[in-house]
């Protein structure tokens, strides 16, 4: 097998392993026929007919689907609110098992085209209101939830109206703020989000089912936490808006809404009765990868599931540790070479400021390796692509794009550069099938694509800088190196997988 069925391997058994079915049968069980009990990551709740379920997010029809066939008739009723057109394209990639039966006790509502909120999204934001007000301490409320899940859930408290808020998440991400941020503001002008849906549901017992798509998993903050405790307060989201210079340009109903918030953080609430547990990351993706890389001779390590920030830093960091290998590979990651490409590493690192990322002991650990056996590096997360160009791209294929030259130029700067002597494959990819708005999931490069597509006539640099990478590679050698897989149902963020071995043990 080549670098590059490897690579694909290696992501598809990623991708496979938080797919919704196989998902939600490792978490889910449905135990005991006397007196059953549905058993949620080691904790028992015990059912008899009087489970409910809702959902909200773009990975939450699969979900729904696998949960229903786990639940059987304990199931009464359920509500997923999902984005516009989902059935249809599902049933046109022949993904089945991601639909519901026909006589299926779930209510499907599709809404938030685009990813915004919309008059749909707020009907199906409206029925799992009602559903949840309804319920009673003999109740247990099923709620899945996957990224997405905040334009599909939109609830603004009154006199707010849908399009008022629309509005000012619509501007505050086009200033540049960051999820968290984003969600902070959702929460507050919110009557779901932020723990607003668990307290509705009170006092049913609440089990929530999360696929995160958030770095660093956090509960409050994946589809805005309607079932977790908020950690932040009006405050924070005052903050939020002064910071993007939007607390002067504020709805009336919005500085109403603020305004008769308590300022102050107030006594946490009662979450007792909620159960929030995150079924699927891109952590969990990353560690099937490497059980697969282990699998297929590599020695496999894992970078950090959190890697954000500018695309062009983390493409430099991706290049120097590439360089690096290679000089481990020739003998020389101990010369004056190597101690030059990890302080460049070390330097990167710290401006990139990933979360958790301890990387002097990743580097530690790299100084461990043989030459023996062909190494593989794992990582994910998602990068910030700042939009100069016109063209047609996506994080991933920019990414891969930019590894690519970012090779090119290493190898041709130096003579005899060991980055010949290995063979090299990097592979970047969005776990949703999607990336950006293109028919591919990411792409592969190596460090000859650039020369290799002067030779068709296909300028790289000039590509990239107009953010074009769909196009060079829908070009290049007839899109070869495209990673297509289709829209997969799931989504944990992006994931990057680096392969190398020396040349001569290919
Ligand atoms: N021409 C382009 N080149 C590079 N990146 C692009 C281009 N056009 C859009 N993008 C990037 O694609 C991303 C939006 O794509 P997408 O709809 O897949 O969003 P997402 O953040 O991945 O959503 P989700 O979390 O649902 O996967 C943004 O990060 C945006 O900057
Ligand atoms: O829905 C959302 O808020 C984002 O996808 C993050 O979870």
């Amino acid at each position: 097998m080549s670098l590059r069925e490897h690579a694909l391997s290696l992501f598809r058994s990623a991708v496979g392993t938080v797919r919704p079915a196989p998902m939600l049968k490792r978490a889910v069980k449905l135990q005991g026929d006397a007196c059953p009990q549905l058993v949620v990551k080691g904790r028992a709740f015990p059912v008899k007919r009087n489970l409910y379920l809702v959902g909200f997010g773009k990975a939450v029809l699969g979900m729904a689907a696998a949960a229903e066939e786990i639940l059987g008739d304990h199931l009464i009723r359920g509500i997923v609110s999902v984005p516009l057109g989902i059935q249809e394209s599902l049933q046109r990639a022949g993904m089945q098992e991601m639909l519901l039966k026909p006589h299926s006790r779930i209510q499907v509502i599709e809404g938030a085209k685009n990813n915004l909120p919309d008059p749909e999204a707020l009907r199906g934001a409206g029925a799992i209101q009602e559903l949840a007000e309804g319920l009673t301490a003999d109740d247990l409320l099923l709620v899945l939830i996957s990224g997405g899940g905040s334009a599909l859930l939109p609830a603004p408290i009154p006199p707010i109206l849908l399009e008022e808020k629309e509005k000012l998440t619509k501007m505050l991400a086009s200033r540049g703020a960051a999820i968290q941020e984003l969600n902070t503001v959702r929460k507050t002008l919110s009557l779901l989000k932020g723990g607003g849906l668990a307290r509705l549901a009170y006092p049913a017992q609440v089990v929530s089912l999360i696929l995160s798509d958030v770095i660093g998993d956090p509960l409050d903050i994946i589809a805005s936490g309607p079932t977790a405790a908020s950690s932040h307060s009006v405050q924070d989201c005052l903050q939020i808006l002064a910071k993007y210079n939007l607390l002067h340009s504020l709805p009336k109903s919005v500085e109403t809404v603020l305004s008769s918030s308590p300022t102050t953080r107030t006594a946490p609430e009662d979450y007792s009765h909620v159960c929030n547990v995150i079924i699927g990351s891109n952590t969990l993706a990353l560690d099937e990868a490497k059980r697969q890389a282990e699998c297929l001779g590599y020695v496999a390590l894992i970078l950090s599931a959190a890697v954000c920030g500018d695309i062009g830093h983390v493409a430099a960091l991706y290049c120097q540790l590439i360089r690096l290998l290679c000089l481990g590979f020739a003998g020389l990651g101990e010369g004056p070479l190597g101690n030059e490409v990890r302080g460049n590493l070390l330097q990167l690192a710290a401006e990139l400021d990933i979360p958790g990322l301890n990387l002097a002991e990743f580097l530690q650990a790299l100084r461990g390796l043989g030459p023996e056996k062909p190494v593989c590096i794992l990582a994910g997360g998602e990068t910030t692509v700042q939009l100069q160009g016109t063209g047609k791209g996506g994080r991933n294929q920019e990414l891969a794009l930019r590894v690519g030259l970012g090779l090119h130029r290493a190898q041709g700067a130096e003579a005899s550069s060991p980055l010949g002597r290995c063979e090299i494959i990097f592979l970047s990819g969005g776990t949703d099938g999607q990336d950006g708005p293109t028919g591919a999931a990411g792409a592969f490069c190596s460090p000859q694509l650039v020369d290799e597509a002067f030779q068709e006539g296909l300028d790289a640099e000039a590509f990239l800088s107009n953010n074009d990478s769909y196009t060079f590679f829908s070009h290049f050698q007839r899109g070869r190196h495209l990673l297509v897989t289709g829209l997969t149902g799931t989504n944990v963020m992006d994931i990057q997988a680096v392969l190398i071995r020396p040349t001569d043990r290919s």
